[in-house]
């Protein structure tokens, strides 16, 4: 059974304190074991990676072996079903068409000084996408990473997903080929985001680094944040589901499993106005733990991390959903929007008791590589943006110089840096004779 709190308690502030503070993903251990592995990385290239591989996947494999050959990516297509490559299919296109509004304009424009101002867009050179591997296998994550940096425009793309035992799945091969990737690398864990962001013998370097993965390769990205850029922290999945009594209990019990069976990290919280209501689900859920064939991983995180909270009224619910910050938010009240109005972070809203979160996990349009472990407090899902950097454009005409330049002057006088005055100075010379 997960915790049940009640938000009348008189301990409720230590005990909702403890569930945020839950160390679910960044624990001194995880990130001890992450930094020996980027250093042996470093270190050793190509060698690391595969002893690595061979230690964690229980994959044996030379440096030859490592990436996918077109040969093989084809015959592994052609193991997938008609059904199935249609829904991937389908997948594709709406995530295509979602990500395709997101593309940025480029802007330009003189002010009142003259001056010609703006700002373009440009595309990362090349970009390695992240798709998890060990306790599930993700073609949804390959078309998620990959066709929002198609459409930001990026020229190389590199994907790295583990491959436990050497057991593939041949939709990720086919959702690599639906989205135009033919690097494809069968490793994983922190050991390939080392490699993807320091490069080896087989892999070059990558500028960005993007994807979701468990609480190693999150904790790799952390680190190697600064050497490359990365998309977010995108670990262990969570959501939170704020209802009233007047829903299905069985419905929210499996929307919480849906989360709880990624990891035996993942959170699924409950938050209700009714406290039957609350009881009624936690009771589907050990229903439907008992048939579940994941109900191990399920079941350990529900028990480890899950939570059952009941709130006065609906604007509490919203003041503890934006403390929690959840990756997903499922709101299952009569007025779904009015709510939402409230609940400003969270990395995907899913509004009414018709949008079970795995909607957004396949086939909704909006991407699943979203913000977790409270970080939806300052960042977003990924997306074209996560792809694009901004260059800022300036051009001064003689006009704007003489209208904005003495200012510039007086400032450099300020900060005692010489030459960025005189810079100045001197074309001001020339203009006033
Ligand atoms: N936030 C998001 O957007 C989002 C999206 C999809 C999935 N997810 C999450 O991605 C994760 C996928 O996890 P997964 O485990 O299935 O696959 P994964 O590919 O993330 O992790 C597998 C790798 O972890 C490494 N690893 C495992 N145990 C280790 C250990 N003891 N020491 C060092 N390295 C170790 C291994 O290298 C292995 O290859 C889940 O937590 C899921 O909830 C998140
Ligand atoms: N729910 C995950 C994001 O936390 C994404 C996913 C992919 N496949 C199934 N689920
Ligand atoms: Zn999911």
């Amino acid at each position: 059974m997960p915790v049940f709190l009640d938000s009348t308690d008189t301990d409720f502030e230590a005990a909702f304190g403890a569930l945020l503070n839950a160390k679910r993903e960044d624990s001194p251990d995880v990130d001890a074991v992450v930094a020996e592995i980027i250093a042996d990385v470093r270190a050793r290239g190509d060698a690391a990676v595969l002893e690595l591989t061979e230690k964690f996947d229980r994959l044996p494999l030379d440096a030859a072996g490592m990436r996918f050959s077109a040969e093989e990516i084809d015959g592994y297509c052609a193991q997938v079903s008609d059904e199935e490559r249609q829904a991937l299919e389908t997948a594709a296109a709406r995530i295509r068409a979602y990500h395709e509004k997101q593309l940025p304009r480029d802007e330009r424009w003189t002010d009142d000084s003259g001056a010609e101002l703006g700002w373009r867009w440009t595309a990362v050179s090349a970009a390695g996408l992240y798709v998890p591997g060990g306790l599930a296998s993700y073609p949804s994550s390959v078309l998620m990473n990959a066709i929002p940096a198609k459409v930001a425009g990026v020229e190389r793309l590199a994907i790295t997903v583990p491959t436990p035992d050497g057991v593939v799945n041949p939709l990720v091969m086919l959702a690599a080929k639906l989205s135009g990737v033919d690097e494809v690398y069968r490793i994983g864990g922190a050991q390939a985001i080392a490699a993807l962001a320091y490069g080896t013998e087989t892999i070059a370097p990558v500028d960005k680094i993007t994807g979701p993965g468990n609480a190693f390769v999150a904790a790799a990205k952390r680190r190697v944040f600064g050497k490359v850029g990365i998309d977010m922290i995108a670990g262990p999945s969570e959501i939170l589901v704020i209802a009233d009594g007047d829903n299905d209990p069985d419905w929210i019990a499996l929307d919480l499993m849906s989360q709880a069976e990624h990891d035996e990290s993942a959170q699924s919280l409950l938050i209700t106005t009714d406290a039957g209501f609350g009881r009624a689900v936690a009771e589907a859920v050990e229903k439907r733990l008992e048939t579940l064939e994941r109900s191990a991983i399920a079941g350990g995180s529900w028990r480890d991390y899950g939570a059952v909270i009941t709130v006065r009224d609906l604007d509490e619910a919203a003041a503890l959903s934006n403390r929690i910050a959840p990756e997903h938010l499922e709101l299952c009240v009569a007025d779904p929007d009015a709510l939402a109005e409230k609940c400003t972070h969270a990395g995907a809203i899913f509004l009414g008791q018709w949008t079970p979160e795995a909607i957004g996990d396949y086939v909704g349009g909006p991407n699943h590589v979203l913000p977790t472990a409270r970080s939806a407090r300052f960042s977003s899902g990924l997306s074209v943006m996560d792809f694009v950097k901004r260059t800022t454009l300036a051009r001064m005409t003689p006009a704007a110089l003489k209208a904005i330049g003495p200012a510039a002057e007086i400032l450099a006088t300020s900060e005692s840096l010489e030459a960025h005055g005189l810079s100045v100075t001197a074309r001001l010379k020339k203009l006033n004779g």
